[in-house]
C-alpha cells in the first residue's frame, strides 16, 4: 500500500519534518536533488548538455541543486530563472548563492540551444492558479525542446499540472520523467495529469510516516507486492461452499455476452460457485459457453419462490450486467434489494434501474451497512446522481462521496482512473493499474464478477472493491501485454485473472510451515 497525497498534505509534512522532527529544510533540498541524480543513474541517463528552468519556489531551488550536482559530473547545464524576485523563497534565494559562489551564471532570457535534457523546475506543488503569459510561454517553450528530442525530466509534477486534481491549470509540461519526493501526489495519477507526468519515480527524501501526526494522508493506492498479503486466505481443506456462492443476475434477451464474462469473471476469482437468474433464451448459449454455472431461466417473468430459494443459497449477490431496464428487471430488482442478508454488488442497467426507479433507490438505500458496492461508470453515476458530465468532469471525488454517503455503500466509480469511496470512510482508494485497452465492450461486467468473487470469500466491503479494481486493472495490464491495447478484448481480462492473482504454491508452502514463534 502506498499513500498519494495532496499538496496541503506534502507541505504540512516537510513543515513537520523540518520544524518539529528537525531536519532542515536546505537537507531536505539536497537530498531531493540527489534522488534526482541518483534517479537518473539507475536508469541509466547521462545527458551532456541540460537546461534548468527554475521558478522563484522551493521547485526552481531543487532545480538548482539537481543543475550543481550534474554540473559537478560534467555535465554542461545552462540555468534559466523566470518569476518575480519579490517572490523568492529563502530556499531558492540561498541555491542561487551557492551558484553564484561557485562562479555559475544563470541566464534571464532563455537560450533556444540544443539540449539532451530539459530539467523542469517552474512550478511544484505550490502552483496556486492558471498559468499565464510569461510561463505560459516558457511551458511552450519546455515542450517543444521535448519535440526536438530532449527528454523533459519534471521535478516533483510538471509544471501546470495541479497537484491535487490532475487538472493542467492552463498548460502544462508533458514530461518523459517526473521524480517526485517523498510520496506520489493525487495529480501523478488522475487524469490529464497521469498522461503528462510521464514515468513516475519517487525518491525518499527523509520525509517519513513519523510526520503524520496531524492526520494520514487521505488517498492511498495498491503496488503488486501487497497482492500476497490482501488476497483473501484459502483453506487446504476448504470445498466449494467454503469459497462463496454466487447469485448472479444478470442478461436479458438480446444480451447473453455479460453472464458470460462476469459468471466466468467470478469463478476466476476463486469463488466456489456461481448460479445465473437470466432469461429462458439464454439456456442453450449459457450451457454451451459456460458450463460450470448452474441456472434458473424463467420464461416470462421469474416465479418469486425460485427467487427466494436462490438468494436463501447465495452467499453474495451480484446484479445489473446486461440486465436491462424493462419491467420484469425491475421487479427482479425489488426481490433482490428486499432480501437484506446477502451482500450485494450492483453494476450497469441494475444501477440503471435505481436511477430510473427511485422506489428501488429507497430499498438500495434501506439496505445501509456495508452490505452495497456498486460499480457505476460515469454515465451511471451523473444518472444516479441526476446530473451532468459537466460538474462530473468538476468535481468527481465530491460526486463520488455524495453517492457513497446517500446509498450508504461503496462506490467504485469506473474511469480511466477509478476511485473507491465509503460513506463515511475519510481515505479513498485510487487505482493505478490498467490501460486504455480495457476501454472496450464488457470489461466493466468482468470488474462486476471480480468483485462478487472476492466479497464471496469473505472480504470487507471497501478492501473487497479496492483489491478488485486493482486485480482488474492488473488484469487489463496482462490481457494487453499479449494482444496488445487495440486488440484485447473483456474475454482476453477474465482469461488473464489467473495469471495476476496466481498464489504460487511455493508461497503457499512458505506460508504454511513459517512457524510464528521466534526462538
Ligand atoms: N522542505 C520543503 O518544503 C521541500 C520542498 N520541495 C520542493 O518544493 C516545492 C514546493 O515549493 P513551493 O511551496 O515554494 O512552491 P513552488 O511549486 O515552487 O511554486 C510556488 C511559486 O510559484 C508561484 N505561483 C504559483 N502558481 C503560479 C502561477 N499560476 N503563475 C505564476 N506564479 C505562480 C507562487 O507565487 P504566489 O502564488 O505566491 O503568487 C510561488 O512563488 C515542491 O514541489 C518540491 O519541489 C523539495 O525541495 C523537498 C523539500
Ligand atoms: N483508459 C482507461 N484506463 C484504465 N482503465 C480503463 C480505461 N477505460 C476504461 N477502463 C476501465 O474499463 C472498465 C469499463 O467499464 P464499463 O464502462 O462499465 O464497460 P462495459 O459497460 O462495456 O462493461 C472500467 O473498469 C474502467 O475503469
Ligand atoms: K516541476
Amino acid at each position: 500500500m502506498n499513500y498519494i497525497l495532496n499538496a496541503n498534505e506534502m507541505k504540512m509534512y516537510d513543515r513537520d519534518t523540518s520544524e518539529r522532527i528537525g531536519i532542515p529544510s536546505m537537507v531536505l533540498m539536497e537530498r531531493a536533488s540527489l534522488g534526482v541524480v541518483e534517479s537518473l543513474k539507475e536508469q541509466n541517463l547521462k545527458p551532456d548538455r541540460i537546461l534548468v528552468v527554475a521558478g522563484m519556489g522551493n521547485n526552481g531551488g531543487d532545480g538548482l541543486a539537481v543543475g550543481r550536482l550534474l554540473a559537478e559530473k560534467g555535465t554542461e547545464v545552462t540555468f534559466y530563472i523566470a518569476g518575480n524576485p519579490d517572490k523568492v523563497t529563502p530556499e531558492m534565494r540561498r541555491q542561487l548563492l551557492i551558484l553564484e559562489n561557485s562562479g555559475f551564471s544563470i541566464q534571464r532570457k532563455l537560450e533556444l540551444a540544443e539540449y539532451d535534457m530539459v530539467v523542469d523546475a517552474l512550478f511544484g506543488i505550490g502552483l496556486s492558479r492558471n498559468v499565464e503569459g510569461e510561463y505560459l510561454e516558457l511551458i511552450r517553450e519546455i515542450n517543444n525542446f521535448g519535440k526536438r528530442g530532449a527528454l523533459i525530466l519534471s521535478l516533483d509534477i510538471p509544471s501546470g499540472v495541479c497537484a491535487d486534481t490532475g487538472r493542467i491549470l492552463g498548460m502544462a509540461v508533458r514530461a518523459d520523467i517526473t521524480v517526485t519526493f517523498a510520496y506520489a501526489k493525487r495529480g501523478h495519477f488522475l487524469y490529464p495529469g497521469r498522461e503528462y507526468t510521464g514515468k513516475l519515480v519517487v525518491k525518499n527524501i527523509g520525509v517519513t510516516e513519523k510526520s503524520f501526526i496531524k492526520g494520514r494522508p487521505g488517498a492511498f493506492c495498491y503496488e503488486k507486492k501487497d497482492l500476497q498479503g490482501l488476497l483473501p486466505k484459502r483453506s487446504p481443506w476448504g470445498n466449494k461452499g467454503t469459497f462463496g456462492k454466487v447469485l448472479l443476475v444478470a442478461g436479458s434477451h438480446d444480451m447473453c455476452g455479460a453472464c458470460i464474462l462476469c459468471g466466468k469473471s467470478i469463478l476466476r476469482t476463486g469463488a466456489g460457485m456461481v448460479k445465473i437468474i437470466t432469461p429462458a433464451c439464454n439456456r442453450t448459449i449459457l450451457q454451451e459457453a459456460f458450463p460450470e454455472a448452474m441456472l434458473y431461466t424463467f420464461e416470462d417473468r421469474p416465479e418469486p419462490e425460485k427467487i427466494q430459494k436462490s438468494l436463501d443459497w447465495a452467499d453474495v449477490v451480484v446484479a445489473g450486467p446486461g440486465l436491462s431496464t424493462g419491467d420484469i428487471s425491475g421487479e427482479l430488482m425489488e426481490y433482490l434489494l428486499k432480501d437484506k442478508r446477502c451482500p450485494m454488488v450492483i453494476d450497469a442497467d441494475g444501477l440503471n434501474l435505481l436511477a430510473a426507479r427511485r422506489e428501488l433507490f429507497r430499498l438500495a438505500k434501506e439496505r445501509g451497512g456495508k452490505k452495497l458496492i456498486i460499480t457505476p461508470h460515469p454515465g451511471e453515476l451523473v444518472r444516479l446522481l441526476k446530473t451532468d458530465r459537466e460538474e462530473y468532469g468538476t468535481d468527481r471525488e465530491k460526486l463520488v462521496s455524495e453517492l457513497a454517503g446517500e446509498l450508504c455503500c461503496v462506490v467504485a466509480a469506473k474511469d480511466a482512473a477509478t476511485l473507491v469511496v465509503e460513506a463515511g470512510r475519510e481515505e479513498i482508494y485510487i487505482n493505478t493499474s490498467g490501460n486504455d485497452g480495457m476501454a472496450t465492450a464488457g470489461s466493466g461486467d468482468v470488474l462486476a464478477g471480480i468483485t462478487g468473487g472476492l466479497l464471496a470469500q469473505g472480504m470487507d466491503s471497501f478492501r473487497c472493491a479496492c483489491l478488485s479494481v486493482y486485480l482488474h486493472g492488473l488484469a487489463g495490464e496482462e490481457a494487453s501485454a499479449g494482444k496488445g491495447r487495440y486488440g484485447m478484448t473483456a474475454s482476453d481480462i477474465v482469461e488473464a485473472i489467473p495469471t495476476v492473482m496466481t498464489l504460487r504454491d511455493e508461497d503457499f508452502l512458505r506460508c504454511q510451515k513459517t512457524p510464528s514463534k521466534k526462538i
